[in-house]
This record gives C-alpha cells, sequence and structure tokens, in this order.
C-alpha cells in the first residue's frame, strides 16, 4: 500500500498537496493539466523530489526520508532515459547495476526481460539501431528487470503513434498481471486511463485528489477534469 500523509511540496509559487492511499497493485492513471504536478507528485514518490510537509508511506514502511534507490520503486521517465554509447543489454542492465558488473544470474534476467518485451536477441543493438517503439520497449525491460513493487511511469509512451502506444499498454497490463505491482501512469490521455488503470487520479488546483473509478470519473468529469479535456470528451471516437 502506498500512502501519502499531509503531502505538500511547494517550490516558488507552485505548491502541490496530496493525501490519498492506494492499495497494493492497484493500476492509477495520473491526469491532469500541464504544469499541476503530476511528474512532480511522482517525482516525490520516487524520492528524486523533496517535501515541505509529510510523510510518504510504502507498505507500512515510511520511505519520506529513503534515498530512491532505497525506496523499492522504479520510475520511468518521458524520454526513456537510453543511453546511445551502451548496448540495449547494457541499457537494460543499469537496472541492476549502475556500475553494470552484472552476475550471471542478472544477465539472465537481463536477457529475459528483453524476450519479456519481444526484444529477444536485440541486447548487443545501439539504442539508435532500433525503432521508436523498440526503444520505450527497452526503457520498459529496465523497469521490468528491477522487480520492484511499485512502478512510476511519466507519459512513457508519449512519443509513440496510437497503434503502437496501445500495444505497449497493452504490455505493460500484461507484465504487470505477472508481477502484482502497483502502477502510477501519467498520461495527458483519457484513452489510456480507460485501457490500462481502473482507478484515476486527477491533479489540478494545487491538489492530488485520492484515485477515484475510471469510469466513473470520466463518465461525470468534475469541472477541473471538464476545463482540461475540453470538448474532446464528446468528440466521436472515429475522428
Ligand atoms: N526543476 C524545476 N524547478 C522549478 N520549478 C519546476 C521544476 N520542474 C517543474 N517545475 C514547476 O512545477 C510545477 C509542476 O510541474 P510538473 O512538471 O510536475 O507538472 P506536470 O503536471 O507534470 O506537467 P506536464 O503535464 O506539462 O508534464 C510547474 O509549475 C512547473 O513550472
Amino acid at each position: 500500500m502506498l500512502r501519502l500523509e499531509n503531502v505538500q511540496v511547494a517550490q516558488d509559487d507552485f505548491t502541490l498537496n496530496a493525501d490519498f492511499t492506494i492499495d497494493r497493485g492497484a493500476r492509477v492513471a495520473v491526469i491532469g493539466p500541464s504544469g499541476a504536478g503530476k511528474s512532480t507528485l511522482l517525482n516525490v514518490i520516487a524520492g528524486f523530489q523533496p517535501l515541505t510537509a509529510g510523510r510518504v508511506w510504502l507498505n507500512g514502511q515510511d520511505i519520506t526520508d529513503l534515498s530512491p534507490g532505497q525506496r523499492g520503486v522504479s520510475m520511468l521517465f518521458q524520454d526513456n532515459n537510453l543511453f546511445p554509447h551502451l548496448s540495449v543489454a547494457q541499457n537494460v542492465g543499469l537496472g541492476l547495476r549502475p556500475d553494470l558488473r552484472l552476475t550471471t544470474t542478472q544477465q539472465d534476467q537481463v536477457r529475459a526481460a528483453l524476450v519479456q518485451v519481444g526484444l529477444g536477441g536485440m541486447g548487443d543493438r545501439k539504442p539508435a539501431q532500433l525503432s521508436g517503439g523498440q526503444q520505450s520497449r527497452v526503457a520498459l525491460a529496465r523497469v521490468l528487470v528491477q522487480r520492484r513493487g511499485l512502478v512510476l511511469l511519466d507519459e512513457p509512451f508519449a512519443a509513440l503513434g496510437p497503434a503502437l502506444k496501445m500495444e505497449m499498454l497493452d504490455l505493460l497490463a500484461q507484465v504487470l498481471d505477472g508481477t502484482g505491482a502497483t502502477l502510477l501512469l501519467v498520461t495527458h490521455d483519457p484513452e489510456d486511463a480507460k485501457r490500462i488503470a481502473p482507478l484515476t487520479m486527477l491533479v489540478a488546483d494545487g491538489m492530488a485528489q485520492a484515485p477515484v473509478q475510471t469510469a466513473a470519473l470520466f463518465a461525470a468529469p468534475p469541472a477541473a477534469l471538464r476545463a482540461y479535456l475540453g470538448d474532446s470528451v464528446d468528440l466521436p471516437r472515429n475522428l
């Protein structure tokens, strides 16, 4: 279980408050206007950004003062964060050991993660020798290989076309089915939320609200969500 208890993050004129609980194994989409604090929220949970007030709990442990590496949390950033001079396998291996001194078992884990995302046999390539979709798969494999209980994805597939993005979301769901990890997925696309996340959290007006049922939220969006979605909620699907 992830618990943000009276959390506040303040920087310059920006403030984000959060007070919510997410059950272990839940899948939550994080949606809201640009600049509302979605990335900030993930950074706080991952330990990359300090709190001004409050505590963060993960499975009963107070992780507020732990470094990112000690938290049992994996985070995937918007740009995939692949290193062009390293091979695909090395990029995945970084998830296990930043110095890449992998044991034979860890090398096997890297190979298995690459197979899992459909990149078996491509470990020796450089990222530039892969398509955009394949590069996203490498980044996902790096998250998988860590086998952490909480996975934070910050618009991971935003650069992909619709079909490829759906494919990646389905792959992600399949992988989470296997590991039982909790997911927080930042997205600007309501369809992403509907496809993968039974719960959705709205971040708006300085507040990360408690997650609610995705279907119910989009069926009757509150004012802040309506303002963000604009008319797009009413557009026919084929437009
Ligand atoms: N490194 C930083 N230093 C100072 N302010 C920052 C920094 N990064 C973000 N901010 C500010 O913090 C606020 C929240 O930004 P954040 O990136 O969390 O929003 P977001 O909801 O993820 O936006 P987007 O959807 O555009 O990615 C914004 O006002 C932004 O300008």
